[in-house]
């Protein structure tokens, strides 16, 4: 039997997965099964036009835990991240099958209401995009266009929103100022504020820090696991360690296809796939 075909277990290759550096506590592995399923995935294919991009997805996103989607370029991540709350409804020519229950109700039925999904399940994107608007208008965009006049709710719902995305002592002076004139950092803690006004029960990051510097990314990642006991939170990544830091539970996905799930610790110091140890061991990726 060659080392290739030994269970991962039992393979002693001399590489090493990077130190899974988990600071603060995860979730234990009994807090881990005894969550309620939030968002629920079986048997998802999805495709833009002819071509295949998931394949056969099955996958359980825990309530009120953070869960991380890792995986190669182009393995499928933010499409899948987007079939979360129908993002990729706007993309011409897709298409999707199976199921995507949340809080057990299937999101792709005629009836939902896609609009009031998007609130249920709000979206932070790579690439901080405020509007050229106001800090304060920035925050209560959501509120605004769903109807809400009152300016004392408006501004009760800013001062809470900047709060939670641990923002608001630097703004609480300007809110009138233009968010462009924020650093990168804070304006993608306003996207996150702005994401929370409209309330949500599930937050979708994408790659959230990636274009921010070190000081910022561990701003986010301290802001993700404190609204863990809020929100459900699902974060796409490129970085391992993030994944580490910040998840609970991390799905390993390769060529379209979901190779591995489990929790963070779990599949950062014994994954059960072969494809699984040679990303998280850098082999290839
Ligand atoms: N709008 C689109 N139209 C057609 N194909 C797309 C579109 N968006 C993504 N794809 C394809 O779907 C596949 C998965 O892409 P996706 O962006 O989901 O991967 P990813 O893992 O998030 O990649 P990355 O880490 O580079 O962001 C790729 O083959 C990509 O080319």
């Amino acid at each position: 039997m060659s080392i290739k075909t030994l269970p991962a277990e039992q393979r002693n290759t001399g590489l090493k997965p990077p130190r899974v550096a988990q600071s603060r506590a995860s979730r234990s592995a009994d807090e881990l099964a005894a969550s309620a399923p939030k968002i629920s995935v079986s048997s998802l294919n999805f495709y833009y036009g002819s071509s295949q991009a998931l394949y056969d997805i099955n996958l359980t996103v825990p309530e009120h835990c953070v869960t991380a989607f890792i995986g190669p370029s182009g393995c499928g991540k933010s499409t899948f991240l987007r079939c979360m709350n129908r993002m990729n409804d706007m993309i011409e020519g897709t298409r999707l099958e199976g199921d995507i229950l949340l809080d057990s109700h299937d999101i792709n039925a005629a009836r939902v209401d896609v609009v009031s999904l998007r609130k249920r399940v709000g979206m932070v994107f790579q690439k901080s995009n405020p509007f050229p608007k106001s800090i304060l208008e920035n925050v209560v965009y959501g509120p605004r266009v769903a109807g809400e006049r009152s300016k004392n709710r408006l501004m009760e719902i800013a001062e809470q929103c900047l709060e939670r995305a641990a923002l608001w002592h630097e703004v609480k002076d300007r809110l009138n100022d233009s968010a462009l004139a924020l650093s990168g950092g804070q304006q993608q803690r306003l996207c996150i504020a702005r994401a929370l006004a409209t309330d949500p029960e599930v937050l979708l990051m994408d790659e959230p820090a990636s274009a921010l510097d070190p000081a910022s990314t561990s701003r986010i990642e301290d802001l993700i696991f404190e609204l863990k006991d809020r929100y459900t939170i699902v974060i796409v990544t490129h970085n391992m360690q993030q994944a580490a830091r910040v998840s609970d539970q991390t799905a390993f996905f390769f060529q379209g296809e979901l190779v591995e799930a489990g929790r963070t610790n779990e599949l950062f110091t014994n994954p059960s796939k072969k494809q699984t140890e040679d990303y998280i061991t850098g082999r290839f990726g």
